[in-house]
Protein backbone atom coordinates (compact mmCIF):
# COMPACT_ATOMS: atom_id res chain seq x y z
CA UNK A 1 0.00 0.00 0.00
CA UNK A 2 0.92 3.33 -0.93
CA UNK A 3 2.17 5.18 2.19
CA UNK A 4 0.60 8.46 3.34
CA UNK A 5 2.62 11.11 5.22
CA UNK A 6 0.59 14.01 6.83
CA UNK A 7 2.70 17.15 6.51
CA UNK A 8 1.59 20.49 7.63
CA UNK A 9 3.41 23.88 6.04
CA UNK A 10 2.66 27.52 7.54
CA UNK A 11 1.68 30.59 5.54
CA UNK A 12 3.52 33.45 7.17
CA UNK A 13 2.92 37.19 5.89
CA UNK A 14 4.38 40.12 6.19
CA UNK A 15 3.96 43.47 4.62
CA UNK A 16 2.59 41.68 1.18
CA UNK A 17 5.10 39.10 1.15
CA UNK A 18 4.84 35.24 2.26
CA UNK A 19 7.61 32.92 3.85
CA UNK A 20 9.12 30.52 1.60
CA UNK A 21 11.89 27.91 2.16
CA UNK A 22 14.02 26.38 -0.18
CA UNK A 23 14.99 22.65 0.76
CA UNK A 24 18.56 22.10 1.14
CA UNK A 25 20.63 19.55 -0.37
CA UNK A 26 20.53 17.14 2.85
CA UNK A 27 16.08 16.94 1.88
CA UNK A 28 14.85 15.26 -0.64
CA UNK A 29 13.15 17.59 -2.65
CA UNK A 30 16.35 19.82 -2.95
CA UNK A 31 16.09 23.21 -4.99
CA UNK A 32 12.31 23.27 -4.48
CA UNK A 33 10.35 26.04 -1.97
CA UNK A 34 8.32 25.16 0.19
CA UNK A 35 6.25 26.25 3.32
CA UNK A 36 8.11 25.80 6.19
CA UNK A 37 6.89 22.49 8.71
CA UNK A 38 7.60 19.09 8.82
CA UNK A 39 5.42 16.07 9.59
CA UNK A 40 3.04 15.60 11.94
CA UNK A 41 3.93 13.49 14.84
CA UNK A 42 1.71 10.70 16.42
CA UNK A 43 -0.66 12.03 18.83
CA UNK A 44 -0.02 15.74 17.69
CA UNK A 45 -2.99 18.11 16.09
CA UNK A 46 -1.66 19.51 12.93
CA UNK A 47 -1.48 23.18 14.67
CA UNK A 48 0.85 21.31 17.70
CA UNK A 49 2.88 19.69 14.83
CA UNK A 50 3.27 23.10 13.01
CA UNK A 51 4.19 25.17 16.24
CA UNK A 52 6.64 22.71 16.90
CA UNK A 53 8.46 22.46 13.43
CA UNK A 54 8.95 26.32 13.13
CA UNK A 55 10.57 26.08 16.93
CA UNK A 56 13.25 22.88 15.50
CA UNK A 57 13.61 24.84 12.40
CA UNK A 58 13.42 28.29 12.13
CA UNK A 59 13.97 28.99 15.84
CA UNK A 60 10.32 30.95 15.89
CA UNK A 61 7.43 31.13 17.96
CA UNK A 62 4.18 31.09 16.25
CA UNK A 63 0.54 31.36 16.85
CA UNK A 64 -1.51 29.73 14.01
CA UNK A 65 -4.33 31.17 12.78
CA UNK A 66 -7.11 29.80 9.76
CA UNK A 67 -6.88 26.77 7.54
CA UNK A 68 -5.43 27.17 3.93
CA UNK A 69 -6.21 24.23 2.27
CA UNK A 70 -5.47 20.48 2.61
CA UNK A 71 -4.47 18.90 -0.90
CA UNK A 72 -2.81 15.09 -1.38
CA UNK A 73 -0.05 14.88 -3.89
CA UNK A 74 1.20 11.29 -5.30
CA UNK A 75 4.93 11.35 -5.28
CA UNK A 76 7.30 8.27 -5.99
CA UNK A 77 8.28 7.75 -2.58
CA UNK A 78 4.57 8.01 -0.79
CA UNK A 79 1.61 10.34 -0.99
CA UNK A 80 2.06 13.64 1.05
CA UNK A 81 -1.43 15.16 2.66
CA UNK A 82 -0.15 18.44 3.17
CA UNK A 83 -2.35 20.86 5.12
CA UNK A 84 -1.26 24.32 5.60
CA UNK A 85 -2.31 27.41 7.44
CA UNK A 86 -2.08 31.04 8.01
CA UNK A 87 0.21 31.71 11.33
CA UNK A 88 2.02 35.12 12.81
CA UNK A 89 5.71 34.66 14.07
CA UNK A 90 5.49 35.99 17.69
CA UNK A 91 8.91 35.92 19.06
CA UNK A 92 12.35 35.18 16.83
CA UNK A 93 12.98 35.88 13.58
CA UNK A 94 12.77 32.66 11.58
CA UNK A 95 16.38 31.13 10.71
CA UNK A 96 17.38 28.87 8.19
CA UNK A 97 19.05 25.88 10.01
CA UNK A 98 18.01 23.36 8.15
CA UNK A 99 16.58 24.72 4.78
CA UNK A 100 18.75 26.56 2.05
CA UNK A 101 17.44 29.52 2.34
CA UNK A 102 14.49 31.69 3.28
CA UNK A 103 12.99 34.46 1.18
CA UNK A 104 10.14 36.77 2.11
CA UNK A 105 8.62 37.07 -1.26
CA UNK A 106 5.88 39.80 -2.24
CA UNK A 107 2.65 37.88 -3.44
CA UNK A 108 2.32 38.88 -6.55
CA UNK A 109 5.41 37.16 -6.96
CA UNK A 110 5.18 33.76 -5.53
CA UNK A 111 4.80 32.11 -8.78
CA UNK A 112 7.78 32.96 -9.56
CA UNK A 113 9.63 30.14 -7.82
CA UNK A 114 9.83 26.57 -8.28
CA UNK A 115 7.20 25.04 -4.98
CA UNK A 116 6.69 21.51 -4.58
CA UNK A 117 4.03 20.05 -6.15
CA UNK A 118 2.25 19.47 -3.56
CA UNK A 119 1.96 23.05 -2.44
CA UNK A 120 0.97 24.70 -5.75
CA UNK A 121 -2.83 24.74 -4.64
CA UNK A 122 -1.92 26.41 -1.44
CA UNK A 123 0.41 28.77 -3.47
CA UNK A 124 -2.89 29.70 -5.27
CA UNK A 125 -5.34 29.96 -2.82
CA UNK A 126 -3.02 32.17 -0.70
CA UNK A 127 -2.42 34.11 -3.99
CA UNK A 128 -5.97 34.77 -4.09
CA UNK A 129 -6.88 35.40 -0.36
CA UNK A 130 -4.24 38.27 -0.05
CA UNK A 131 -5.48 39.94 -3.40
CA UNK A 132 -9.28 40.01 -2.01
CA UNK A 133 -7.71 41.11 1.03
CA UNK A 134 -5.86 44.54 -0.80
CA UNK A 135 -7.65 44.81 -4.18
CA UNK A 136 -5.33 47.35 -4.69
CA UNK A 137 -2.22 45.68 -5.10
CA UNK A 138 -0.32 45.16 -7.91
CA UNK A 139 -2.07 41.99 -9.83
N1 LIG B 1 7.58 20.92 5.31
C1 LIG B 1 7.02 20.80 4.12
N2 LIG B 1 7.10 19.62 3.46
C2 LIG B 1 6.53 19.54 2.25
C3 LIG B 1 5.84 20.64 1.68
N3 LIG B 1 5.38 20.26 0.46
C4 LIG B 1 5.76 18.98 0.26
O1 LIG B 1 5.54 18.30 -0.73
N4 LIG B 1 6.46 18.53 1.37
C5 LIG B 1 6.99 17.19 1.52
C6 LIG B 1 8.48 17.12 1.58
C7 LIG B 1 8.72 15.90 2.41
O2 LIG B 1 8.60 14.75 1.59
C8 LIG B 1 7.57 15.92 3.39
C9 LIG B 1 7.90 16.63 4.68
O3 LIG B 1 9.01 16.09 5.21
P1 LIG B 1 10.11 16.91 6.01
O4 LIG B 1 11.38 16.21 5.79
O5 LIG B 1 10.05 18.37 5.68
O6 LIG B 1 9.51 16.74 7.44
P2 LIG B 1 10.26 16.63 8.83
O7 LIG B 1 10.95 17.96 9.09
O8 LIG B 1 9.24 16.19 9.81
O9 LIG B 1 11.35 15.54 8.48
P3 LIG B 1 12.08 14.40 9.26
O10 LIG B 1 12.11 14.79 10.69
O11 LIG B 1 11.30 13.15 8.97
O12 LIG B 1 13.41 14.42 8.58
O13 LIG B 1 6.53 16.64 2.73
C10 LIG B 1 5.75 21.85 2.39
O14 LIG B 1 5.20 22.88 1.94
N5 LIG B 1 6.35 21.90 3.60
Amino acid sequence: MTEQIDVVGAVLVRDGTVLAALRGQAMAMAGLWEFPGGKIEPGESPQEALVRELREELLCEITVGDHVETTSHAYDFGIVRLTTFFATVISGEPRATEHAELRWIPVTELRSVQWAPADLPAVEHVIHTLRRLDPQAPQ
